[in-house]
């Protein structure tokens, strides 16, 4: 029997305050627990979406709702029991920012919660701490003499260090345009598989279906797709005319060139998106060697392989930094190098990275990506194209480390973007050093950096 919509947006609530207590207590990942959790939990597809609002909201804002919460619980709010603290973090998230839930609603929700789990103590001090809030007015409260770095981090939650390090880097406007546009939920866009069906193709039968989608602005592959559910569900994705996929992503296939025939190497390939859409723009005809780390993501790489059809990938489980001693050099007409990073770019999708990340992060990965970016080189035929990419927005692991390599390689030049085919991008792709780095305010898509490096000699 179906729940009614009331019991069920409780179970809601309930489930979310769940993954909360476990992402905080255990350090699990929001994304994967989520959808685990929503599995079993046997929701609506509507109460489902409550749920992923609520945990990926409240994950997102959470330093703005400790600060608003400090003020409120006399004890502080790091001496409740994590199920307590996480409900009242999930219960003001609706009232500051969830338009359609009376505030109401969701203190009562809270309170109900509170009483089933807890002593009635606790539910009052919820009850008492919720109520306190709406009679508050606007929130957060700032103080006087805070600095524009820790204004934007308690208004746009994100951690000082980060809003410090992006305002040195691109400026404070454009540092606080950054934190804001990773609250925005992300947009849903796929790649057309083009060795089945043309972009135009897709978009028409989407559009009969009652979809609202339209063509990326950003990629000429993709399709971006509102209020369309997970598009991996769908019968196109099933019979392989498509693949989800961020549309800055796609452009480093683009970047890469890879023409019929030739032989590509893509160093760290797991779970395979860019393998796959380069072997669609060779039409499935030539060689990818499509490498990882880990063994056990081989098998990602050729299910979505099988899926499209495509017949030009072959998978390999090495560390990238082997690869020179292990191929022959010289041997490959492209390389990719879509290198482990901060993933700063990708925080919309992931918002714990936040919480997650460190400074010294950045300076440990960004070491290793010198090295991969080296050691791979040797690999590349001359006249060959390497293509560099990353999903953040830090600069040592982006134009510094091309910067570097090039001034240690003076057999290899970078590749310009500035051709008529790169010139959807505009002027709002900002060029970083001898690539492009887009941020994710620009088109709603990831924070991306690619680079195109040529063989001279
Ligand atoms: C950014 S992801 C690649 C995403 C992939 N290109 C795609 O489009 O689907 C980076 C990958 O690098 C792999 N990796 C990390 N260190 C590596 C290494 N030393 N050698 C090879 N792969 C590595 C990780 O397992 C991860 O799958």
């Amino acid at each position: 029997m179906r729940k009614s919509g009331k019991q069920a947006a409780g179970s809601a609530r309930e489930v979310a305050l769940d993954v909360l207590v476990r992402v905080e207590q255990e350090g699990a990942y929001s994304n994967l627990l989520l959808n685990s959790s929503l599995q079993k939990s046997a929701l609506s597809r509507e109460d489902s979406g409550l749920v992923t609002e609520l945990v990926y909201g409240t994950i997102s804002r959470m330093l703005t709702l400790d600060h608003v919460l400090g003020d409120f619980v006399s004890k502080g709010i790091t001496k409740l029991q994590p199920w307590v603290r996480n409900l009242l973090r999930l219960s003001l998230y609706q009232i500051m920012y969830l338009d359609r839930i009376p505030s109401h609603a969701a203190v009562n929700e809270a309170v109900n919660i509170a009483k089933k789990r807890g002593h009635q103590g606790i539910s009052g001090m919820v009850n008492g701490v919720l109520r306190s809030v709406l009679r508050a007015g606007e929130l957060p409260v700032l103080g006087k003499n805070i600095s524009e770095a820790e204004r934007i981090s308690i208004l746009h939650s994100h951690p000082l260090w980060m809003v410090e390090r992006w305002s040195a880097e691109y400026g404070i406007e454009t540092a606080e345009a950054m934190c804001a546009a990773n609250n925005e939920p992300p947009a849903v866009s796929v790649r057309v598989n083009t060795t089945m069906i043309s972009r135009d193709g897709l978009l028409a039968q989407m559009q009969d279906s009652g979809l609202d989608a339209a063509a990326s602005k950003v990629s000429p592959y993709g399709i971006v797709v509102k209020g369309g559910g997970n598009l991996a569900l769908s019968a196109w994705y099933k019979d392989g005319y498509l693949s989800v996929q961020d549309e800055s992503s796609m452009l480093v296939a683009e970047a890469v060139e890879p023409e019929p025939g030739m032989r590509v190497l893509d160093c760290c390939a797991a779970p395979g998106g860019k393998s796959a859409h380069m072997g669609e723009l060779m039409k499935d005809e030539g060689y990818i060697y499509a490498n990882d780390l880990h063994a056990h993501k081989a098998k990602l790489i050729s299910d979505q392989a099988e899926r499209l059809g495509l017949d030009c990938i072959t998978t390999g489980s090495s560390d990238a930094l082997e690869l020179a001693a292990a191929l022959p050099p010289e041997s490959f007409d492209r390389i990719l190098l879509d290198a482990p990073c901060s993933g700063l770019g990708v925080i919309r999708r992931k918002p714990d990275l936040k919480w997650r990340k460190q400074p010294d992060d950045v300076a440990s990965v960004s070491a290793l990506q010198g090295e991969l970016l080296q050691s791979v080189s040797r690999l590349l035929k001359p006249g060959g194209v390497l293509v560099y990419s990353t999903c953040t927005t830090e600069q040592a692991e982006n134009s510094g480390i091309v910067a570097e390599f090039l001034e240690q390689n003076p057999d290899f030049a970078p590749v310009s973007f500035d051709s008529p085919v790169w010139e959807r991008l505009g002027d709002t792709a900002l060029a970083a050093g001898q690539g492009i780095q887009l941020l994710p305010q620009h088109f709603g898509s990831d924070g991306f950096y690619i680079a195109r490096l040529r063989r001279l000699l």
